[in-house]
């Protein structure tokens, strides 16, 4: 039986598994979750034991056969894998890569023939880290418009990728370049420890070397893209294991050559690696098929630029059972990479996933996940070349969020022009009142966008962590200057929940943050603003992002730190009354209420922050330090306490 799916095991049921491709299905024979991450208390025989082995699990016997599920354990047969499959269910490996045509049409994905995706192998509960592996390769990129604001000319580490921060003028001929630049290819690094790492030293640094191959001109950033192209190629010579994994990657190299920014990328790949590097061992073909491997696999920008404020990298990752994750605009898990030599990629999940369920994630957080449909479809079909079928993406309403909801330009009318085929770029847009027909193109409602678009221009994305905090006069500016465009645009033009008014408002919120965190007589509305955005986020991105995803930690955090001074601040004058005579209990109560849910949300967005809290340079990192107990919250506690009259556990 070994080589069946578990008994009792969902897949056994409805994913049908064609036995000639078995072999290759089956996850690898090392299990790439961490030992860490793997309880196997509950074996009968220690799952090392037994693997080198192959000891059955219950008997003992030599030779058994591996589950198929996660290759981690052996029986001698069907009777003893299915008398332990109650202690085994909870160890076994939680994922398996499997044949598209073998999954029934409800959870296939549709669109363009990709032929892997990752399924639920048992269920998985929420929070979870279900699934790690070292990544195949990393490097900078990709390089676009959001990169180019983002690094505001900064220079991008070729090892780490992060932006080389407190640099100001790359082509200056001073003492600083040196430090910057690595000392034998002259490519930008952090530091002699990225100049030595492996990834940079052994094999790209000594071909951009001897090629004198330069990156002078910071902004002719596609030669930075083809440092993954470069990369993927010297594994061929060293790294045949890694090199081979890549080669079993999807290659749409055909429909890469149609598309216009792909094209260019497989072309600048050629004339990199061939007339750049001198590699003329390198086909053409062979360059265009792993840049088209690069192009349609990667991971992209673990941090968001100007979503959650902070970026610290601009880089892309490909791994290998990871590549096979499908994508989801209502995704039921989130990756992270915990930075290392090899990059570590890891997966969680957001909410309960059911065996059989397949494993879905938002492939470019930055771009997706805070856009309409009319914004996400466009990127998708450019950049994986399928089109989005997801529950998100063929409702018009966005799960009734109205996300990209316009206001019926008809004069009597409240109601908000929704698109009929929200994810053809040429639908039609019709008012969601029963008592109005006004039609209206998609060239109409993109003026419409486009301007209200141009308007926020005043308003870049800023670095609040850092730069900003520092400078708060320009923060309150642009907390006055983005509430002011929003009340104005806010369901006279679009719906209030527009993702164009969405994204000024979560800038707002971060400002506002950053503001009283560095100020100490702020205004009451800033508190105010704080806290009512970030309950309208709360319940947007209740239904966009459930679950544990970073977007409802970022909020609750946010909102957290509102309540939180909104406690101090409403409670102030109680502490001198406090002195003369007892708080009245509904008082007390209402307290007791807000300084509890508000416990609950910092709790909450801990949790969701310990998905990347130790990763070095992680905004939830940094977050996750402000949230413990600090000196407001100690004050506050100790104030609840005395009007309270009872001692409360922080
Ligand atoms: C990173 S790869 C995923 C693995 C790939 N399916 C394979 O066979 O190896 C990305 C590709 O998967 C396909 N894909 C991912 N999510 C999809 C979805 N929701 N609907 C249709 N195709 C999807 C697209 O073809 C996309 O280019």
């Amino acid at each position: 039986m070994a080589d069946e799916a578990s008994p009792e095991h969902p897949l056994a049921i409805s994913v049908e598994i064609n036995p000639s491709s078995r072999e290759n299905d089956c996850l690898p024979e090392t299990c790439p979750l961490s030992p860490a991450l793997v309880d196997h208390e509950n074996e009968i025989v220690t799952a090392e034991n037994q693997r080198e082995h192959k000891l059955c699990a219950v008997c003992g016997v030599n030779n058994a056969r591996f589950c198929t599920n996660c290759r981690q354990i052996s029986y001698c047969g069907k009777e003893h894998q299915t008398q332990h499959w109650k202690a085994h269910k909870a160890n076994c490996f939680p994922v398996k890569v499997v044949d598209r045509s073998s999954l029934c049409e409800s959870v296939k994905p549709q669109g363009r023939a990709a032929s892997h995706v990752l399924v639920a192998t048992r269920d998985i509960k929420q929070a979870e880290v279900f699934f790690q592996e070292s990544t195949i390769l990393s490097a900078p990129g990709p390089w676009d418009s959001d990169a180019i604001e983002v690094a505001k000319g900064r220079p991008i580490c070729v090892s780490c990728c992060e932006i080389i921060r407190g640099y100001c003028d790359f082509d200056d001929d001073d003492d600083d370049e040196s430090t910057i630049r690595c000392s034998k290819c002259f490519w930008p690094v952090c530091n002699f420890f990225c100049e030595s790492s492996k990834r940079h030293s052994e094999y790209e640094c000594k071909i951009l070397s001897a090629n004198n191959v330069s990156s002078m001109v910071l902004n002719q950033m596609p030669d930075y893209e083809c440092i993954l192209v470069l990369r993927a190629l010297g594994l061929k010579e060293n790294d045949p294991e890694r090199w081979m994994k890549l080669l079993n990657l999807e290659a749409p190299i055909d429909t890469c050559m149609d598309a216009e920014t792909s094209l260019l990328f497989l072309n600048n790949a050629v004339k990199f690696v061939r007339e750049k590097c001198g590699l003329k061992q390198y086909s053409d073909g062979l360059i265009r098929q792993v840049a088209s491997i690069c192009y349609v696999n990667a991971f992209c920008n673990e941090d968001h630029p100007g979503e959650n404020g902070y970026i610290y990298k601009i880089a892309t990752y490909i791994g290998d059972v990871s590549s096979k994750v499908s994508h989801s605009c209502v995704a039921n898990s989130e990756w992270a990479v915990i930075p290392s030599e090899e990059d570590h990629i890891r997966f969680r999940a957001l909410v309960p996933i059911k065996a059989g369920d397949l494993i879905t994630t938002v492939y470019n957080y930055k771009k997706l996940c805070h856009k309409s449909t009319i914004c996400r479809q466009p990127f998708l079909s450019d950049h994986y070349f399928f089109s989005c079928s997801c529950e998100r993406c063929l409702d018009p309403s966005e799960l009734n969020t109205f996300l990209s909801a316009v206001k019926c330009p008809s004069e009597k009318c409240d109601g908000y022009l929704l698109p009929i085929e929200p994810n053809k770029s040429n639908s039609v847009w019709t008012c969601n009142s029963s008592t109005c027909d006004m039609i209206e193109t998609n060239t109409w409602v993109e003026e419409i966008t486009e301007s209200i678009t141009r308007k926020f221009e005043p308003f870049p994305y800023k670095d609040p962590m850092r730069g900003l905090a520092k400078q708060m006069t320009e923060t309150k500016r642009h907390i006055v200057g983005l509430k002011k465009l929003v009340d104005r645009y806010s369901g006279s033009h679009v719906h209030p929940n527009h993702y164009l008014l969405l994204n000024a408002e979560w800038k707002i919120m971060q400002n506002c943050y950053y503001y009283i965190m560095n100020v100490k007589h702020w205004s009451p509305d800033v508190i105010d603003l704080i806290v009512s955005i970030g309950k309208k986020h709360l319940e947007i991105f209740d239904k966009l992002s459930p679950g544990v995803s970073r977007r409802r930690g970022y909020i609750l955090y946010f909102l957290q730190s509102g309540l939180l001074e909104s406690i101090r601040h409403g409670t102030a004058s109680l502490t001198k009354l406090h002195k003369k005579k007892p708080v009245d209990p509904e008082k007390q109560e209402s307290l007791k209420k807000a300084y509890f849910d508000m416990m609950k949300m910092r709790a909450e967005s801990v949790k969701i922050f310990s998905f990347k809290g130790g990763i070095k340079n992680s905004m939830e990192e940094e977050l996750l330090n402000f949230s413990s107990p600090d000196q407001p919250f100690l004050s506050c506690l100790k104030f609840l306490e005395r009007i309270l009259d009872q001692s409360i556990d922080a």
